[in-house]
């Protein structure tokens, strides 16, 4: 494995947890066979610190696992096809990431995905309250403004939201943030450490230049372009894909991140921290993404929000009432559904 992170992890793996660690984890992935699903999980296989790889899919899981499995990494892989076995697949499962659902094609929004993925991801999560209730799970299905609070009223429904577990993956917009940043101050984007919060969809996309590490200072027109560009950054890649779907490969990067940075956490690493979308008393939206603390049992501190220059309180002004309609949208879903 070649980043940054996945490559700390390897060591990690190897060196810091010989004893009173988790040893074992399992990690399931719901949507696996997908533009996501599959490099995610092949990321995934890589990692020293998993034991077990749970693919789960709806379609060509079988190939998938047979294929992955004859990678010469330790973790044992296991497809699972169909919903008949989708409880089996998330048995005791530590992590769950969930890229199922379809994804834009020009001219669409995140917005235009729910009608089709609200339902899949309900009845994940639903599986999920049955099977693993204690698992991390973080969801990448679009839109993941609504599809957090989906996922988190399916499990209160249930009787077993632990809001502590559940994640909307935004790592994305940091790894994208870092990237843009790092090309245009000339540092090398692996060292780029900028917090994006709010939430995944155009104007809820807040990263917050003021807060980059290493410090960066852009003229004003400079920071606004950036900013777009990063509230953008999907949707060129919907345009330049042409009706191909979305980002794949770099949201199985990123998704590959964060899920690894759920198992550190598991695994009793301290200061592993992470953007995500969760639900927050930190501003007045009910889920907002910031800087994570993670732990053992998910979300060990809300790290908030910082201190915003005029710029960024702007960014936020917009991004709350948007937020908002987009989380009462999921509940409304729940509530009819
Ligand atoms: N959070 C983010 O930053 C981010 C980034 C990129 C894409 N996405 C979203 O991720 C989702 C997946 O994108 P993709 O490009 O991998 O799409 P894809 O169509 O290539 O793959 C989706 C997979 O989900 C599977 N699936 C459908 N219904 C399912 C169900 N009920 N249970 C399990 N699996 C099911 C499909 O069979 C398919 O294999 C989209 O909603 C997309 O918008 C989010
Ligand atoms: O833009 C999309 O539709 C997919 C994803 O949310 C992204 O940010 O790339």
């Amino acid at each position: 494995m070649f980043s940054r992170v996945l490559r700390t992890a390897a060591h990690q793996g190897a060196k810091s947890f010989s004893t009173s660690q988790q040893n074992n984890v399992k990690v399931a992935v719901c949507g696996a066979s997908g533009g996501i699903g599959q490099p995610l999980s092949l990321l995934l296989k890589q990692s020293p610190l998993i034991t077990e790889l749970s693919l789960y899919d709806i379609v060509h899981t079988p190939g998938v696992a047979a294929d992955l499995s004859h990678i010469d990494t330790a973790s044992k892989v296991v497809g699972y096809n169909g919903p008949e076995n989708l409880e089996k697949a998330l048995k005791d499962a530590d992590v769950v990431i969930i890229p199922a659902g379809v994804p834009r094609k020009p001219g669409m929004t995140r917005d235009d995905l729910f009608n089709t993925n609200a339902s899949i991801v309900r009845d994940l999560a639903i599986a999920c309250g049955k099977a693993c209730p204690k698992a991390l799970v973080g969801i990448i299905s679009n839109p993941v403004n609504s599809t957090v609070p989906i996922a988190s009223e399916a499990l209160a429904k249930l009787g077993v939201l632990d809001p502590k577990r559940i994640f909307g993956v935004s790592t994305l917009d940091v790894v994208r943030a870092n990237a843009f940043i790092g090309e245009a101050a000339g540092v090398d984007p692996a060292k780029v450490n900028l917090p994006v919060i709010g939430g995944h969809s155009g104007v809820t996309i807040m990263p917050l230049l003021s807060q980059c590490k290493p410090a960066v200072n852009f003229p004003a027109d400079k920071v606004k372009a950036l900013t777009e560009r990063i509230q953008e950054a999907g949707t060129e890649v919907v345009k330049a894909k042409a009706g191909a779907g979305s980002a794949t490969l770099s949201m199985a990067y990123a998704g590959a991140r964060f899920a690894i940075s759920l198992i550190r956490a598991i695994k009793g690493e301290q200061n592993v921290v992470e953007c995500a979308y969760v639900r927050s008393d930190v501003t007045e939206a009910k889920y907002f993404s910031t800087p994570l603390l993670l732990g053992k049992n998910g979300i060990e501190k809300n790290l908030g929000i910082g201190s915003l220059n005029a710029f960024e309180q702007e960014l936020l002004a917009k991004a709350i009432p948007e937020l908002k309609k987009n989380i009462q949208t999921g509940e409304d879903f729940i509530n009819k559904n």
